[in-house]
């Protein structure tokens, strides 16, 4: 878990470059700190690792006060991932991979075995990969190669700057994609930074917004779009407000509202889970002319124009009730 408490920061120049903010992220989730350019994530994140010391407030990684705890095991505690990835160019994949287990000792067995493992998980074939230079790979590779590396010793804390940026726009979908699903971050507390809204919506549990410094407003993606804090958070996500939405709203969500009279569809078709967005929903519709979706173990079909029905109704109601839907 991680913990600010009125954290400032400002540089040479006097102007504040984080003024006053304050977040809590639970472990297990995901945290994507959003906003314009030099609005001050990548700050704010360097001061969770101590890259950079905080003006005044606090900072706790899973309890430990970042500004006093001893620097080598507080950041033993955190994998680090960065947009141009850092990898050791004269390292081999498998020994960049290595290095913080081999800084702690571990025998050379389990250290090899961690590596194969991690490179099995990122679609790494250790038989063509492992002895392999980083100059050797691709940018999506070689950032696979990064994120590899900030898991090794499995730390409990991951923090990502802008780590799919560099990519070009279908490697980043891919390496995204391949992120969302890994089992290695599940019980882990991520922080990841991103300008790109889109992003920030498929990973973040929660999003901060920041402008200028400052904390704009912290919540569900669905909080954000449908219960804005201020005029900043209602104009920043207006030019593709239609696919948040559909990103940000489930099926579980639209439930009350699809038509559970229509008997579930009898072909071989998807099952969907109802944690599935509507986007996504939307997207497999346009391959299947129907889907069933469980809910609580009940199957129900929905079709395209159900689910956009459903998706208005909810967005009906949620505009009349604000906040009693339970976004937060
Ligand atoms: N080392 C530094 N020295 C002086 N000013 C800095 C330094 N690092 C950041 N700043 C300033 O602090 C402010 C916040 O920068 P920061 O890099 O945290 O923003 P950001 O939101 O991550 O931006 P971007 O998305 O462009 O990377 C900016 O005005 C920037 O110019």
């Amino acid at each position: 878990m991680i913990k600010l408490e009125h954290v400032n920061k400002s540089f040479h120049n006097g102007k504040p470059a984080v003024s006053d903010i304050s977040l809590d992220v639970n472990t297990g989730e995901t945290l994507v700190l959003l906003g314009t350019s030099g609005s001050g994530k990548t700050t704010t994140l360097r001061m969770i690792n101590r890259l950079i010391a905080p003006d005044s407030g606090q900072i706790y990684v899973n309890g430990m006060n970042v500004n006093t705890h001893e620097i080598t095991s507080l950041r033993r505690t955190i994998g680090y991932v960065l947009q141009d990835n850092g990898l050791f160019p004269h390292y081999t994949v498998a020994e960049n991979i290595g290095i913080v287990p081999a800084l702690l000792k571990w025998d050379k067995k389990r250290i090899d075995d961690r590596i194969r493992t991690l490179m099995q998980k990122l679609h790494l074939p250790p038989g063509e990969y492992y002895n392999a230079y980083p100059q050797q790979l691709s940018g999506g590779q070689q950032q696979r190669v990064g994120l590899a590396r900030a898991l090794a010793a499995d730390p409990p804390v991951l923090l990502m700057d802008e780590p799919f940026g560099a990519l070009d726009p279908v490697t980043r979908a891919s390496v995204r994609k391949e992120f969302r699903s890994l089992d290695e971050i599940n019980n882990k507390t991520v922080i990841m930074v991103t300008h790109d809204v889109q992003e920030a919506f498929e990973l973040g549990d929660r999003i901060c917004l920041m402008d200028n410094g400052m904390v704009q407003q912290t919540g569900t993606p669905a909080a954000l779009l449908f219960s804005p804090a201020n005029d900043f958070v209602r104009a920043f996500f207006d030019d593709q407000r239609l696919l948040l939405e559909l990103k940000a709203v489930r099926l579980a969500d639209v439930r009350p509202w699809l038509d559970t009279n229509t008997p579930p569809s009898t072909a071989d078709t998807a099952v969907l889970q109802e944690e599935t967005s509507c986007w996504q929903a939307m997207e497999q519709l346009t391959m299947l002319s129907s889907l069933n979706y469980t809910n609580r173990g009940n199957l129900i079909s929905i079709d395209t124009s159900g689910l956009m029905h459903a998706f208005t109704q909810y967005k009906q109601t949620i505009s009349s009730n604000g906040r009693s839907t339970g976004l937060s």
